[in-house]
């Protein structure tokens, strides 16, 4: 059987069948290294700016780690992982990913959840939002054209098996900058959407 495809862009790619361990309860793989996101690198992503100087100073914890396997940029491959977001909050706001667009805004995704329980949160340009519920055993469908963000409203990680086309990309755009159009927070021990104050001041 021939293991050649083509990235329609008139070079030649070659994959191999191939298998990856996860493990299912915490995500972590015994076969690749895991990227770290410390919360140093998510400045400006949290509304309580005195919360997150402080919570970086005392520390510095990882917010989130995720395994993004080596795969050829093209439309005929897809990439998969794990995503595995740590329990906490800044001020209000539980621990999240960044959250991205796709270069490609056209491109889909799709998330498993293994464990933990939060929320997907999601928006198109339009300003289209919708927040869907992660707890063990449910899937959810990111839509072409919606910015996500992974956020773990629980006490234990918030792990999350995800599939995408491989040319898709990474679009911060306005998240770094703006965020999201909600918030995820605390209010009395239960978790809340609420307007994100930097998208209502501007309209
Ligand atoms: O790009 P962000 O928002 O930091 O999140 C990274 C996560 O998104 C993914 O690209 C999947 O969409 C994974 O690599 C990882 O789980
Ligand atoms: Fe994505």
């Amino acid at each position: 059987m021939s293991m050649s495809n083509s990235n329609g862009n008139g070079s030649d790619i070659t994959t191999i069948p191939f298998s990856a361990h996860f493990d299912l309860l915490s995500g972590l793989s015994k076969d690749y290294a895991s990227t770290k996101r410390p919360l140093s690198r998510m400045a400006g992503m949290y509304e309580d700016a005195d919360a997150f100087s402080k919570q970086v100073a005392e520390g510095d914890p990882d917010i989130y780690e995720f395994y993004e396997l080596s795969m050829p940029e093209s439309p005929n491959e897809l990439l998969f992982g794990t995503s595995i977001v740590y329990p906490g909050k800044v001020g209000r706001e539980y621990y999240m990913t960044k959250g991205h667009f796709h270069t490609i805004l056209d491109t889909p995704e799709v998330y498993y959840c293994l464990s933990g329980r939060g929320y997907m949160l999601m928006e198109n340009p339009e300003g289209e939002w919708k927040a869907e519920r992660f707890e063990p055993g449910q899937a959810v469908y990111v839509p072409p054209r919606y910015a996500h963000r992974s956020i773990n409203v629980g006490d234990e990680p918030l792990v999350t098996f995800f599939v995408y086309r491989a040319d898709s990309g990474h679009d911060y755009g306005t998240i770094e900058t703006k965020g999201f159009r909600k918030l995820i927070v605390d209010v009395n021990g239960g978790a809340e959407i609420v307007d994100n104050p930097k998208w209502s001041q501007e309209g």
